[in-house]
């Protein structure tokens, strides 16, 4: 069922900055969280009727805004007047991995910013398929082809992505759970849909744009926006599960082994606080077990950030 958005469900569902507390721990926080979202930016112009040289180059123009996101590659797909732009920060397959990312014969493109931690998972149950890179991002192409637009719910993983389907010009646009990865969707005079994961790569060429709600898919075919992310404990007004610290520590384990998949040499940024910390604690538990370890090594290297406090 396709409904428009519900914005006081999003906002419940997305870290307002404005909920830290500004003593100067919280800052340092707040400092983390923030830096540890930026990875990779992507621009994406549909459907603008206009596929002269001189828009290529405005819409390249508008990806360099987000070059300090991804500082290991830029790349763009042009079909017709679509465009699809990538800078990237290399985490996984850093050697071929650059994007845009297609399947087989080339007629799904797609551009993300994200992990998807299942991603080995999901190609083991794509057999049949044959990848053309070792980025955990592609199997976004080929669970499209298998699954149409029905598959957001098959990732695990923080993301935001645009995938166009050149075979019928169609494209779908989706934003992971919570809205880790940021993403902001804008429309254009001349009809054209924009989506960019910062405000600077549309908003001097948008006539209205918005945040792209967490948890949502949009259809250029449906022609809107739907809920993909529906937990059971949705709609819950009180919690029904009662407070169980073993799970809750068992789930935060798994919350971070899962993000120790990298092909590139990693840290921790540490805010001093209680979450980075126990961040840190966990990592350097399971870290001897992982692959990353096998390439990097078992000792983890952390940084820190001073602020000097005005009185
Ligand atoms: N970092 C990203 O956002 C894209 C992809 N996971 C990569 O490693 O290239």
């Amino acid at each position: 069922s396709w409904q428009p958005i519900n914005r006081r469900s999003c906002a419940t569902h997305t870290a307002h900055p404005s909920s830290f507390r500004s003593t100067e721990r919280d800052l340092l926080a707040t400092y983390c969280c923030r830096r540890s979202r930026k990875m990779c930016g992507i621009l994406a112009v549909l459907g603008c009727a206009d596929d002269t040289q001189g828009k290529r180059v405005r819409v390249l123009e508008l990806s360099r805004r987000l070059k300090h996101r991804g500082p290991d590659w830029s790349g763009m797909h042009q079909v017709g007047d679509c465009y699809l732009s990538h800078q990237r920060l290399a985490i996984i397959d850093p050697a071929s991995g650059d994007q845009p990312l297609y399947n087989e014969d080339k007629s799904i493109v797609v551009t993300v910013n994200g992990e998807i931690y299942n991603h080995e998972q999901l190609r083991a149950q794509l057999s049949s398929h044959t990848f053309r890179t070792g980025s955990d991002c592609e199997v976004i192409a080929h669970l499209y082809e298998e699954h149409g637009e029905n598959f957001i719910d098959m990732l695990d993983g923080v993301f935001s992505f645009v995938l166009l389907d050149t075979r019928d010009n169609s494209f779908i646009a989706a934003r992971d759970a919570i809205g880790v990865t940021p993403l902001y969707i804008g429309w254009g005079i001349d009809g054209s849909v924009w989506i960019s994961s910062e405000v600077k790569g549309l908003n001097d060429d948008c006539e209205h744009f918005e945040i792209f709600p967490p948890g949502h898919l949009y259809s250029s075919k449906q022609g809107g926006f739907k809920r993909w992310y529906n937990p059971p404990w949705f709609s819950e007004v009180i919690p029904s599960v009662p407070y169980d610290p073993l799970a809750l520590r068992k789930a935060f384990e798994k919350a971070v082994i899962k993000r120790l998949m990298t092909d590139v040499p990693f840290g921790v940024l540490l805010s001093g606080g209680l979450d980075s910390s126990l961040v840190a604690a966990v990592t350097v538990r399971h870290l001897a077990g992982t692959k990353a370890a096998k390439r990097w090594g078992t000792k983890l290297h952390s940084f820190c950030v001073g602020l000097e406090v005005w009185n």
